[in-house]
């Protein structure tokens, strides 16, 4: 069975390229059925366009309420029957029944529980840690809490900006993604309490 992703981005989808292309090969087992965003006129959109995957763009700005937004999110992320939702650099946080219906995981540029929300290198910059990374993880309702599923370091250099150390962060962020993802979609998962374990319990 080839897994059906669909991924949310709000950026540059350089993530979502590498699970494009991860993807493009079939003992990989997974395949991106959707990429949605928040907002129009991104390097994401452009890319899944490129690669002849349907889009979506739900913003929060066209609803009355978020709960709308969310609502709305959800019901186009049905459509689409995915068994894991990647969120990929997508920066909305999704409700309690968004999770409900869907498998969902999140890569964030921080090794958690350190520095969540939207600006994990440059929190980890100003504190003045000497290793940071990146954490993938099952999105529940806090904001970067739910149980990690994989993890990667990298070294904070001396002459490091936010710029700089992101990009370094990126570069082994999107392989921890592709590693990390290809095996949830061939393997299966099981979580108890905190701890993801690979393999075990198929998708579907
Ligand atoms: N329920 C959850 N949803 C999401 C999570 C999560 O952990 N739980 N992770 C985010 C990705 N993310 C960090 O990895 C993150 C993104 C955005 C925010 C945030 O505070 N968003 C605000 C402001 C949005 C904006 O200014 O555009 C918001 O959603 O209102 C925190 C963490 C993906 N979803
Ligand atoms: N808290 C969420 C967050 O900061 N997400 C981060 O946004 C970047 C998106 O890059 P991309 O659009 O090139 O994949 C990634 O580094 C991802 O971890």
């Amino acid at each position: 069975m080839t897994a059906r992703l669909v991924v949310l981005v709000s950026g540059s989808g350089t993530n979502l390229q590498a699970l494009l292309d991860a993807c493009a090969e079939e003992s990989y087992g997974a395949t991106v059925v959707a990429v949605g965003s928040d907002r129009e006129g991104i390097e994401g959109l452009a890319r899944a366009e490129r690669a002849g995957v349907p889009t979506f763009t739900r913003r929060v700005a066209d609803f009355e309420t978020r709960d709308g937004w969310d609502r709305a999110l959800t019901t186009v992320v049905e459509r689409f029957e995915p068994d894991l939702v990647v969120l990929a650099g997508f920066m909305k946080l999704v409700s309690e029944d968004f999770l409900a219906k869907f498998p969902t995981v999140n890569t964030h540029p921080a090794l958690c529980p350190s520095f969540p929300g939207m600006h994990g290198p440059r929190d980890a910059l100003e504190h003045g840690v000497k290793v940071t990374g990146a954490t993938l993880f099952f999105v529940d309702g806090g904001v970067d809490t739910g149980p990690i599923i994989a993890q990667r370091a990298v070294e904070v250099l001396d002459g490091d900006d936010v710029e700089s150390l992101h990009e370094r962060i990126k570069g082994v962020e999107r392989a921890m993604l592709v590693d990390a993802v290809g095996r949830l979609a061939r393997d299966g998962w099981t979580v108890e309490g905190r701890h993801v374990r690979l393999g075990g319990a198929q998708l579907g």
